[in-house]
């Protein structure tokens, strides 16, 4: 049993006895000052703060002493619940202090995946808890750290729990095994790896062959996917891209692409993109049509990037922060052709792109959506035309946010035929997805 062969670190034995009262600062370009920097992010996300708001507190930092921070925090957080299951079979007595944990979950995570380094990780892991808490844990990183690397193999193949061999919460997967009895351990495995990078291109700036012939000429490998998608063969900084500042391309996900092509906009047509922050998909509709669109979203500052979004495009909208329930405050009473209602949702299907979420959500979070879900659909239903279309769009994977939802509003709702829907699970290229497109009778 794992917990019963924890090794009894006790703090103060390990505490390193004498330390200068003000250390030197760590250089910027060190592994510490990266392994730093993703802690406090870790121990904000155990705090209860998302992911990139946590990071966003780094902008002053140099490029790459960011690049590494997120490197390692995204990591860290995508095996959690194995680096926690680590710790408790390491410590005898649980850790409280968010940072010193966190940055051992993060140092964990880096002898994971850079083994070679295993004893420069552990000296600048230990050089960044000399940053923390006046040195205090210096000892304890140390010790567990060095511990972990002697027991190494007993430890990780001592891991039973759910949550430790497939980091996800136990409720989380309970979930994807009764939805999906053969699918679920490659929603997991998926939801465990590294996302790829995608592109859409903006066709109304260059085609995709052009642009695929720009990538190749900077020396970055692509091919094409979708009607207006690339996938990268690496993951490459957006100002590594051709023209990506003159907008000849935006990431996004291929499964976020389907909404556009589900949607078929016409010139000229109204169209409502309801949930619209931070502009993805409202770019892609106004990429393939000459259509009057509305975008509203219920947070100022996410619909702010809306626009933000949209100018470096060439795009033009109508943005709006409102709530889409409310719709006196925001509708003139002139019905729209097309709708796009992607609803806020668990993002169980992206959790490779937000492993934060996981460990953020609780299980009654999913009752939750489905209500805020269900309301913004019945609120949206009545400012569609005869004969028009509404996209209800999640990047979830759980059935209740999907395929239950729409099936009960298809139950309540005589005038709405369903007629097409698709349920994309994450894999290789693209993320999970559900999408069912509902027509509204003549
Ligand atoms: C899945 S995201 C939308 C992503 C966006 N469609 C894109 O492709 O870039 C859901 C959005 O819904 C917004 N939202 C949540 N509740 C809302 C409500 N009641 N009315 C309008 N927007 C809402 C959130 O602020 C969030 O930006």
């Amino acid at each position: 049993m794992l917990h019963s062969s924890a090794i009894s670190l006790s703090y103060s034995r390990l505490r390193t006895p004498s330390r200068p009262a003000a250390p030197p600062a760590l250089a910027a370009d060190s592994l510490a000052y990266s392994l730093l920097l993703a802690a406090r992010a870790v121990a904000a996300v155990l705090g209860g703060s998302n992911l990139p708001d946590a990071l966003a507190g780094h902008a002053g930092e140099p490029a790459a002493a960011r690049a590494a921070a997120q490197d390692l925090a995204y990591g860290a957080l995508r095996r959690f619940a194995q680096g926690d299951a680590l710790l408790a079979a390491l410590i005898a007595r649980p850790l409280a202090q968010p940072e010193p944990r966190a940055l051992l979950l993060c140092a964990l995570y880096r002898l994971e995946t850079r083994p070679e380094a295993a004893h420069t990780v552990v000296d600048q892991a230990v050089e960044a808890a000399g940053r923390l808490a006046n040195g205090a844990f210096r000892g304890l990183v140390n010790g567990v750290l060095r511990n972990y690397l002697r027991r190494r193999d007993e430890l990780l193949s001592g891991l039973t729990g759910d949550e430790a061999r497939h980091w996800h919460p136990a409720w989380w997967l309970r979930r994807l095994r009764t939805a999906y009895p053969d699918a679920w351990p490659g929603i997991v495995a998926a939801g465990n790896g590294l996302p790829p990078m995608a592109l859409r291109v903006n066709r109304r700036r260059c085609s995709r062959d052009d642009y695929l012939a720009q990538l190749a000429a900077a020396g970055i490998a692509a091919r094409p996917t979708g009607t207006d998608g690339i996938l990268l063969d690496r993951p490459q900084p957006v100002d590594a891209l051709p023209g990506f500042f003159a907008g000849l391309a935006s990431v996004q996900d291929p499964g976020a692409q389907r909404a556009a092509e589900l949607l078929d906009v016409a010139a000229g047509q109204r169209v409502l993109d309801a949930c619209a922050a931070p502009g993805g998909k409202a770019a892609h509709l106004l990429e393939r049509a000459d259509v009057a669109l509305t975008a509203l979203d219920v947070d100022a500052r996410r619909a702010r990037r809306i626009e933000e979004n949209l100018g470096r495009l060439g795009l033009a909208a109508t943005v709006r922060v409102a709530d889409a329930r409310q719709v006196r405050k925001w509708w003139d009473g002139v019905p729209f052709e097309r709708i796009l209602a992607d609803v806020p949702c668990s993002a169980s299907g992206v959790v490779r792109r937000h492993p934060d979420a996981k460990w953020l959500r609780r299980e009654d979070d999913i009752a939750g959506f489905a209500a805020t879900q269900r309301q913004i659909l019945g609120a949206l239903w009545p400012t569609l035309a005869p004969g028009g279309k509404l996209l209800y769009a999640t990047c979830s994977v759980f059935p209740e946010e999907n395929q239950e939802q729409v099936a009960g509003f298809l139950a309540a709702e005589a005038r709405a035929e369903l007629v097409a829907e698709e349920q994309l699970l994450p894999q290789g290229d693209h993320d999970g997805f559900y999408y069912a497109l509902l027509q509204k009778a003549r």
